[in-house]
């Protein structure tokens, strides 16, 4: 880690009588502030207020519980999906365990079905934090895909076409204590295949990104903001425009990290094509229309730092 990095901290606590409605003078300038620090980025802190730090903390005892399930029970979280199973004990990174869960933002029966599983007894506090901080996470997600595409001064089909073509997974994550000093890697470097990462962690940091000049610098997350990453998906969609931000985790310390993640993924089927308004004379086209899901299944089955130009670049 070379020093702390100097990500932008954006304001979307906007009131209905504060003036930052869609569309206004406020709310144009925060669209080309987010536009600015995703091109220079690939990531921003924000502060936003339609998520109470009630269900923050709430999200993160229940997590806390989760992960106190036994072995067994945890396992049994399987999808045929890759990365959405159970993870725990993996060796490349020993103090990483997670769940990814699929579609829980928007159907309740999926946070019923995770819960059952984990608590076949019956937890329903649990489902219903679930379904709450997941579904209010995928609302922000979205309102940023929006505005990105608005900053571009995208009109008619193509503006809503990141929105309407993505489904979402929420991710819950633990980082145990490192025994050593030298043992501390939570999460290995890597871009988000997906489009866009809406983070939010307790508070112990770890989270590390990538500088333009190849500098590891340490996301400072105050206690009330949440992190926002670009990934693959709209890095290709954006034509290259906006940076998708190599992370990782690096833990230290004496105290487990916590954080949790809803990613908009565009949706089985989706076609990632740059819209025309992208492409002109000083931004030649970068990649060609691909099938998300192709390109997700490339890249589980060539991992790779490069894999989103090999496979979809011109
Ligand atoms: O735990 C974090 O803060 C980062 C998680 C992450 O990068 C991921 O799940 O893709
Ligand atoms: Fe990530």
């Amino acid at each position: 880690m070379d020093g702390a990095a100097k990500i932008p901290v954006l304001d979307f606590s906007w009131q209905e009588d504060d003036g930052t409605e869609r569309g206004n003078e406020n709310w144009k300038l925060l669209c080309s502030k987010v536009r600015e620090a995703c091109e220079i980025h690939g990531c921003f802190l924000l502060t936003y207020d339609r998520i109470p730090a009630s269900l923050r903390s709430d999200m993160l005892a229940a997590m806390k519980a989760l992960f106190d399930l036994p072995e067994e029970t945890k396992t049994k979280h399987q999808n045929p999906k890759p990365y959405l199973s159970y993870q725990g004990k993996c060796p490349v990174v020993p103090l990483h365990e997670s769940f990814g869960i699929d579609d829980v933002a928007t159907r309740l029966e999926a946070a019923r079905e995770f819960t059952h599983y984990m608590w076949p007894q019956g937890n329903p506090p649990f489902c219903e934090i679930l379904h709450s901080m997941s579904s209010k996470m995928l609302e922000l997600n979205f309102t940023i895909l929006e505005m990105i595409s608005e900053s571009f001064g995208m009109e008619g089909k193509h503006r809503d076409a990141l929105v309407r073509d993505s489904t979402s997974v929420f991710r819950v994550m633990k980082y145990k204590v490192p025994p050593r000093e030298d043992q501390n890697l939570g999460l290995v470097p890597h871009t988000d295949k997906n489009a866009l990462t809406v983070l939010c962690q307790n508070d112990v940091q770890g989270l590390e990104i990538m500088t333009k000049e190849d500098h590891w610098e340490q996301v400072m997350v105050p206690e009330d903001a949440f992190v926002v990453i670009v990934g693959d998906a709209l890095k290709a969609w954006s034509n290259g425009r906006l940076v998708a931000a190599k992370h990782r985790v690096v833990m230290k310390g004496e105290k487990e990290r916590y954080s949790f993640g809803l990613f908009s993924v565009p949706k089985e089927g989706a076609i990632i094509k740059v819209p025309p308004e992208l492409v002109d004379d000083e931004h030649p086209l970068l990649y060609r229309p691909f099938k998300f899901a192709d390109y997700f299944a490339y890249f589980v089955s060539n991992v790779s730092d490069d894999a989103l130009e090999i496979y979809a670049g011109v």
